[in-house]
């Protein structure tokens, strides 16, 4: 159990949002040549990016996206549009610069980070970091997906990476995942955590038909029925009805949060994983970026639950990271605003600024 005090020790390391600096963000935020509020949720970025950082002149330039990677049991029982060998396909083509989170992440400027943490491949290709803690999970509507052991270890693998990526000098990390099947356990674990039925929750995922939905909506039914998890234990929740690389990215967000590193989550899955993260550790919600809503009927949710509002409707259903990578510059043209604008001090006139902001500390 050496993996479970580490684990502690990070959660341990989780702070509070700098309110200091969130309130001398809102500040010049106000004081920028532009009407009050008028940058919208720009100015909300920017606010929250300095209580992570504990900057008022935070930088989110050095971006990376970590594309977790794992293979699902659970595909046995016909839950997925498409054969589990595409797991190990698509990491080819991650490394290839092939897929769609190659394309977006080289126009936000974001390194790409392919880990297997779980896949069946055993032959990786090269370029593709090996953290593999087990060759894909056990079929979770027989029993459970993997052991306790196991969850935290690949929780361990998320935090070592996201310590990685910090000590090189990543200032914010976009999450995507690959693994054929994953729309299941996530929605699995989202029916679990918030308490819904799994018809509300379960979508076609790859595209399934409606048949497919059909038996994948019993299946993830089943899987709860069968492992009985433990809504109130968040590793028992992963353990049983989740996966490698969504316990993998779980722990990315709470080491992310340790290191005061923000966090842009993406779809369903990586979605699945803040909820998880968040209840091991709460305060990690605070170290969180949606970047856009997904047609999947659990992220609404999740992202509900989560308290956070997408930053982009594009109505895409991928995954892999594509949505976190579009929602990089957004962010980052929060932060540009705030350095390259004129302040109203700087054209000689008076600030509009409110006596208090919503801190309720004085401004002026
Ligand atoms: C070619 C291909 C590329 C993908 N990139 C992401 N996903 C997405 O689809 C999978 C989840 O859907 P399901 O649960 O229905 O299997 C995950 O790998 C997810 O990242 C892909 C899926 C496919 C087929
Ligand atoms: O929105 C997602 O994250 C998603 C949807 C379908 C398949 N894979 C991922």
């Amino acid at each position: 159990m050496i993996f479970l005090e580490k684990l502690l020790q990070v959660l341990n390391e989780i702070e509070r949002l700098n309110v200091v600096s969130m309130h001398q963000m809102r500040k010049r935020v106000n004081n920028l040549t532009k009407p009050l509020g008028s940058l919208g949720r720009l100015e909300e970025i920017a606010v929250k990016l300095a209580g992570i950082t504990g900057s008022v002149q935070p930088r989110v330039e050095n971006k990376a996206i970590i594309v977790m990677c794992g293979d699902h049991g659970v595909v046995q029982e016909g839950v997925s549009a498409f054969p589990q060998e595409v797991t190990g396909l698509m990491m080819a083509n991650f490394i290839r610069q092939g897929a769609a989170v190659n394309v977006l992440a080289q126009q936000a400027g974001a390194e790409v980070h392919v880990v297997d943490i779980g896949t069946l491949l055993t032959d990786l290709p090269e370029g593709v970091v090996q953290r593999k803690v087990r060759p894909g999970t056990a079929n979770m509507a027989k029993g459970p997906a993997m052991t306790k052991e196991e969850a935290v270890a690949a929780l361990q693998v998320g935090i070592d990476t996201a310590y990685e990526l910090a000590d090189k000098g990543i200032e914010v990390i976009g999450l995507g995942e690959m693994g054929i099947g994953n729309t299941t356990p996530s929605s699995a674990m989202t029916a679990v955590f918030t308490n819904h039925p799994a018809e509300q929750i379960t979508g076609k995922g790859s595209g399934i038909n409606d048949e497919a939905l059909a038996a994948k909506t019993k299946v993830i039914e089943r899987a709860i029925e069968v492992n009985r998890p433990n809504p109130g234990d968040a590793v028992d929740v992963l353990a049983k009805v989740g996966g490698l690389e969504i316990a993998g990215l779980a722990g990315v967000i709470l080491g992310a949060a340790a290191r005061k590193v923000p966090v842009v989550i993406d779809g369903v899955i990586t979605g699945a994983a803040a909820l998880a993260a968040c209840r091991i550790e709460p305060r990690c919600q605070d170290y969180l970026f949606a970047s856009h809503l997904s047609v999947e009927p659990a992220h609404r949710i999740v992202l509900d639950e989560l308290g956070l509002k997408p930053l982009l409707h594009l109505d895409m259903r991928l995954g892999e990271g594509t949505g976190a990578a579009l929602a990089l510059p957004v962010i980052e043209s929060a932060l540009q605003l705030v350095a390259k604008m004129a302040t109203f001090e700087d054209l000689g006139i008076p600030s509009p600024a409110p006596e208090e902001d919503e801190f309720g500390l004085a401004v002026q």
